[in-house]
């Protein structure tokens, strides 16, 4: 549940804020939630967005009450709010050192008046203006002001004073439920709607004390007396007799229980606004007596039965209208109420007199069409209302006002209707919106003197904010010599027959030139269009004319001038002088009385009353249409603030300095774009200000925060010419910056630029650490690279270690194996050969010696025994030796005996020079051959001294299919 109350007392489950969007929107936001910041002009930047989200956060908080610079912005809560209207708070506020301080309250800006008012400084009188649209809380708001102002001024010293203040007060918070039970009626959008704008001044005297009030209203909206649109209402009084007259009354005003007026539609939609009785103890109050009141309901109940009279079409032309057969009742009725003859009253309203001739001396009387006769019964209703109102307003106030010497200072009360855009807009629209433009600049002239203040405080010079304000679209409504007023004016002047597309025609024709007038080019019916500075509006000419006439038949006065009727005989003298301004005078070369011309200059009154005042606003806004409580739709928030000129407000804000960011803030994020000056040349500022200011000066943390904003103030120019591109050269346009004495003041042009350098740099830096990060890495790779070659390394050599060790080891094995083979052959075949080849080889060569063998023959035996190697190859090659040559070179390679060539064979190729192909031993026992160095592959192979073998030496020792070159 939800605790808090236009933030007066803090809830402790208050509903969480939405997460910011984005980074900057943190920055500029600071550490404030937007439900906290009680000033929309401190939401940052100052944009409709982030206005309307600081909006909803607070009403979400049931925080009502939002500051806009010197506005108010009050949103309606749709419920009952008690505590927050309390006399408590009223006198907490009053009594509060600073209220200002305090949360923002319709009482905060009640108060500031108040001792505005006290303080005597020029200008003196104060004025709240209360704008917003139907049902956004004006009336509310304006009850509320006069309530506090009823508790807060009044303190006086005697006991018989303090009864004077008091009846005074009663009579002004009474003149409210008249006002309203006259003036407001239920419309679509407000059940309690004030079909009439007010200036209501509150009186005080030299004590500060309210002696008195007075009320003036603008442009009721009598035509609602005679017409209602469907599902609305008429004025609230009418109902209010209807339903609560006495029996007697009833049969005094002729008003029977369950009696239907035409002009009474929807009656039975009961409202609160419907109690009889408050209006009139209210109206007793005000001095109206009994008497009067009865007078008032009595000429009411007699419009009513007006209302009911019906005419048929008159067959014909020469003939007045004839009543219809049900509303025959309705004129005596009427006729009797309003004391008026019945006869005379039918005749004025069924036919017209014409005045011709020079003095006006020819009188002609020609019957009324039904549509004409309807037209002047309503015009009779019309005008009795609007001067009963008039009156009313009259009686209040010469009940509340108090005398001119008495009162030395006045509050003015300003409730006006806000800004109207409709499908269909007429002259009402047209006169509605022109007064908020009028009151749109007097408050743009007052945000503007109020911006110039901040500045001034900041120490800024405001010569910089240059803002166009709406004077374009005034000229075009209300300039001289030609604008649309005085083009709807002359209209009615010259009384000439003119369709609405001729008035579209001459309004667009003479205001060509205008940048505010525009064409409704998809608008089949003639209209212009006004681009007013809450948005364009389409204005219909059809009726526009008329309408700026409003034509009183003077038969009508003339007739209501024949009343017995004690309130119409005040209401509608006889006396030449009182003579009506209606009437218009067709000999008169005075300017012709418009409604125009009759609102304008009410207007001008008003203006020059708020131009000599302090004004103060308090824009009402209507969070939903429906009036729900906790809704609140964006879209009509939006098209209100935009109404009520906040938008505007917020554009004159972007024209200045929307973007105010405190030093520190500004410091802290922005300190890196120091890195954006160059580091060679300091710049047209010569070298940096920080370093400049630093020397021979103690450093505070303020002068140490000073020099560094100084410093980054600095690095601007080096900023704006980073973020300019060759194609843009606006880019490359200094955006004003300026540096007050707590805060940066800057454009949101600059902000985009700042935060360009600022991501520049950002980009710099990034790149920056990407290198590192790289070289970093690069070196890392290049020593794993490194580390892993040397792993490698020692890993081959460490396996090739082990495998050189292997095939050492297994070398040595093989090597002792074939020396033990050897041995044990060695020892074998000295077994066998018994010693005798030594012997068979010396015998061998001592035979060869001393033989028939010449001793050149031994010698060269003996040289190719040596050399047997060498004989080998030469027998394995394949040229050189042949033959039998071959098979000796063999022999003696072999060192075989030559003489007993049976015991082995020696096999060469088929063709001689293949060489040798096998070396075979002849079987065991018939041989006894030792080899003892063999150059043949396989002749080493043991002979197995298995019993079985049968080959003993019986061995292959050499056998190749193909010859290899040994
Ligand atoms: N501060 C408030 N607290 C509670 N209810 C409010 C408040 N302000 C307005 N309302 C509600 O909104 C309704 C409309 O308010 P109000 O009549 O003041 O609107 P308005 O702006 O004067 O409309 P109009 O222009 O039609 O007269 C009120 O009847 C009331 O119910």
């Amino acid at each position: 549940m939800l605790q808090q109350v236009n933030g007066h007392i803090l809830g402790s489950d208050a509903q969480t804020e939405e997460p910011l969007k984005g980074e900057l929107q943190e920055f500029l936001d600071g550490e404030t939630l937007l439900h906290q910041l009680d000033d929309l002009t401190k939401v940052n930047p100052v944009t409709l967005e982030t206005v309307l989200r600081c909006l909803q956060a607070r009403y979400t908080i049931d925080t009502f009450y939002t500051n806009a610079g010197c506005t108010l912005v009050a949103l309606n809560p749709f419920k009952p709010v008690p505590q927050l209207y309390s006399p408590e708070l009223m006198r907490e506020y009053h009594t509060a050192p600073q209220p200002q301080k305090l949360k923002p309250h319709v009482f905060t800006v009640g108060e500031q008046t108040y001792r505005n008012v006290k303080s005597l400084i020029e200008p003196v009188n104060q004025s709240i203006v209360v704008s917003g649209e139907s049902g956004a809380g004006k009336t509310w708001t304006s009850r509320c002001l006069m309530k506090f102002y009823a508790v807060v001024a009044s303190s006086p010293v005697s006991w018989e004073s303090y009864k004077v203040a008091e009846r005074i007060e009663q009579r002004i918070l009474n003149s409210n439920p008249v006002m309203e039970a006259f003036g407001n009626a239920c419309t679509l959008r407000n059940n309690n709607s004030s079909r009439f704008g007010k200036f209501i001044q509150l009186q005080l005297n030299r004590a500060q004390q309210m002696t008195g009030a007075a009320v003036q209203t603008y442009l009721l909206e009598k035509t609602r007396v005679a017409c209602q649109a469907s599902s609305e209402r008429n004025f609230h009084i009418f109902y209010q007799i209807c339903k609560g007259a006495s029996a007697d009354e009833r049969l005094q005003w002729h008003l029977p229980e369950g009696a239907t007026f035409s002009w009474l539609p929807n009656p039975e939609r009961t409202l609160e606004e419907d109690c009889f009785d408050v209006t009139r103890e209210a109206m007793l109050h005000l001095g109206i007596s009994t008497l009067t009141q009865n007078n008032i309901f009595k000429v009411l109940a007699g419009l009513l039965h007006l209302g009911n009279m019906q005419f048929a079409d008159s067959e014909d032309e020469g003939q007045p209208c004839q009543l219809m057969d049900y509303a025959t009742c309705a004129v005596s009725t009427s006729a009797s109420l309003l004391w008026l003859p019945e006869d005379t009253l039918l005749e004025t309203l069924r036919i017209r007199t014409i005045r011709a001739g020079k003095r006006q001396q020819q009188v002609f009387q020609k019957p009324c069409s039904r549509a004409e006769c309807d037209t002047r019964r309503d015009c009779l209703a019309k005008l009795i209302y609007a001067r009963l109102f008039d009156w009313l307003v009259s009686v209040i106030n010469s009940s509340i006002c108090a005398d001119p010497n008495s009162w030395t200072a006045f509050i003015g009360l300003l409730d006006v209707y806000g800004f109207e855009s409709f499908p269909d807009n007429s002259l009402e629209q047209l006169c509605i919106n022109y007064a908020n433009e009028k009151l749109q600049q007097h408050f743009v002239a007052h945000y503007l003197r109020a911006q110039q203040e901040e500045y001034a405080v900041e120490g800024l010079e405001w010569s910089f904010v240059n803002y166009q304000d709406n004077q374009g679209c005034l000229d075009l409504i209300e300039g001289s010599p030609i604008s649309i007023c005085s083009l709807i004016n002359e209209e009615c002047r010259l009384n000439r027959p003119s369709s609405a597309a001729q008035l579209q025609t001459r309004i667009e024709t003479a205001l060509a030139g205008s940048p505010c007038l525009g064409q409704n080019k998809l608008s089949w019916e003639p209209s212009f269009i006004v681009v007013h500075y809450a948005g364009p509006v389409s204005y219909h000419t059809a009726g526009l004319v008329e309408k700026n006439k409003d034509p009183i038949p003077p038969e009508l006065t003339t007739l209501l001038q024949q009343s017995q009727d004690p309130l119409l005989k005040v209401l509608f003298p006889t006396n030449p002088k009182e003579k009506s301004q209606e009437e218009p005078s067709v000999q008169s070369r005075a300017p012709m009385l418009t409604v125009v011309s009759k609102f304008k200059a009410s207007l001008e009154q008003l203006l020059q009353v708020l131009h000599s005042t302090t004004p103060h606003y308090i824009r009402c806004i209507k969070p939903n249409s429906q009036g729900q409580a906790q809704t609140f739709v964006r879209e009509e928030v939006l098209s209100q603030l935009e109404a009520c000129g906040l938008v505007e407000t917020i554009h004159i804000s972007a024209a200045g300095f929307p973007i105010r960011v405190s030093h520190q803030n500004f410091v802290e994020r922005y300190s890196l774009l120091r890195r954006l000056r160059p580091r060679a040349s300091p710049g047209p500022h010569g070298p940096s200000p920080a370093k400049a200011h630093s020397e021979g000066r103690p450093h505070t943390e303020e002068t140490t925060l000073q020099l560094r904003l100084q410093d980054i103030l600095h690095t601007l120019p080096a900023v704006t010419w980073s973020a300019a591109t060759p194609g843009d050269p606006v880019e490359a346009t200094p955006a004003p910056v300026h540096c007050g004495r707590t805060k940066v003041f800057m454009t949101d042009c600059m902000l985009q630029l700042l935060e360009r350098g600022r991501t520049q740099v950002l980009g710099q830096c990034a790149r920056c650490i990407q290198d590192g990060w790289r070289r970093h890495l690069r070196r890392k790779q290049g020593r794993q690279r490194r580390a892993a070659v040397l792993m490698q390394a020692a890993t081959r050599s460490w396996l090739t270690r082990k495998r050189i060790q292997r095939l050492h080891t297994a070398a040595t094995v093989i090597k002792r194996a074939w020396q033990r083979w050897r041995i044990r052959m060695a020892s074998l075949a000295s077994k066998e050969l018994d010693g005798a080849e030594e012997k068979h080889l010396s015998g061998d060569l001592h035979s060869l010696s001393s033989t028939s063998l010449p001793p050149a023959q031994t010698r060269l035996l003996g040289a190719i025994i040596r050399l047997w190697p060498l004989g080998l190859v030469l027998a394995n090659s394949a040229t050189g030796v042949r033959g039998f040559q071959r098979q000796l070179v063999v022999w003696a390679c072999l060192q075989l005996p030559s003489g007993r060539s049976s015991s082995y064979t020696v096999q060469t190729a088929q063709q001689d020079h293949a060489g040798v192909t096998s070396v075979r031993a002849l079987p065991q026992g018939s041989i006894k051959f030792h080899c003892r160095k063999s150059p043949l592959r396989h002749a080493d192979i043991c002979p197995e001294p298995s019993p079985y073998s049968v080959t003993g030496f019986n061995q292959i020792l050499l056998e190749r299919h193909r010859l290899i070159q040994v």
